[in-house]
């Protein structure tokens, strides 16, 4: 059998993606929608108590195009945790006037191709851990889509050897850095948990870099013959303030 690479997990993740029922949103009295809002407010509240302390993260970002109106970005230290938050806000009023469009399970990955040899405990290096359980940036813009590493007879990514995987992600990994500083990304594994084998979420102050990195990736071999990927969903952040705007009838 194939070295399968090593990985590293830290904080689990949930990208939940909801569209708003504006129909009954504007067919709702002035009292439902206060309170709806008042509710809304009490979560960001909670969400950002939740990343003071460290137990988690989560981002808000509001999604162009009728894929999505809406993504909670929500990393915390559990699955149940994880559940937890999906159901508490799914007990909201504000989310009586919310459909579910998509959603995405998966956990903060590391691997080891292009690990150092430093022996010793990765999860007492503290850069490892801050990569693990990221506070999530709030960039302007977020990106996000789930991709598969191909399986097919002739390109079969799981049948390539090691250093010959090693070699690509070396190439992988000095495309990405080129774009230090313009463009943060978050790698989350999937496998067991979704339908796709990692989840791509890319964070940016210009949301054209996620276009020219993607782009300048597709003719890196790794992307090129083994990549496939699923729905692009891009948008920019959502503030306390301007979801309550954007709430405005
Ligand atoms: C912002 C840029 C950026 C940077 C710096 C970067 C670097 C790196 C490094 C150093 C490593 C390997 C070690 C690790 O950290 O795991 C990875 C790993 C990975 N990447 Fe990446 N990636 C980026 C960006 C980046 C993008 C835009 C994509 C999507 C590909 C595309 O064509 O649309 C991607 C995918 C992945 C995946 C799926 C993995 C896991 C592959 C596996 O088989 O395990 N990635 N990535």
């Amino acid at each position: 059998m194939n070295e399968a690479a090593s990985t590293l997990e830290g904080w689990y993740a949930l990208h939940d993606f909801r569209s708003i029922n504006w129909t009954a949103w504007k067919s709702a009295d002035d009292e439902e929608r206060a309170m709806a809002l008042d509710e809304l407010q009490e979560f960001f509240k909670e969400w950002s108590e939740v990343e003071s302390a460290k137990q988690g993260s989560t981002a808000v970002y509001g999604i162009v195009g009728q894929k999505a109106d809406f993504v909670l970005m929500h990393l915390r230290e559990t699955l149940e945790e994880l559940n937890a938050v999906e159901t508490a806000f799914n007990k909201t009023l504000f989310a009586r006037f919310t459909t579910k469009a998509y959603s995405y399970v998966s956990v903060v990955e590391l691997s080891n191709y292009l690990a150092g040899e430093g022996g010793g405990d990765p999860m007492e290096n503290p850069h490892v851990v801050a990569r693990l359980k990221p506070i999530l940036p709030k960039t302007k813009y977020i990106c996000f889509y789930p991709m598969n590493k191909k399986r097919d007879l002739s390109d079969n990514w799981y049948m390539l050897d090691m250093e010959e995987r090693r070699n690509m992600m070396r190439s992988h990994g000095l495309i990405g850095r080129s774009y230090a500083g313009k463009v943060k990304q978050i790698i989350t594994g999937s496998v067991g948990f979704d339908d796709w084998e990692w989840g791509v979420t890319l964070f940016a102050d210009d949301a054209l870099q996620f276009k020219k990195l993607v782009y300048e990736m597709r003719f890196d071999e790794v992307s090129a013959r083994f990549g496939e990927f699923g729905s692009f969903f891009v948008g920019p952040l959502l503030t306390p303030e301007s979801f309550d705007d954007m709430l405005k009838v």
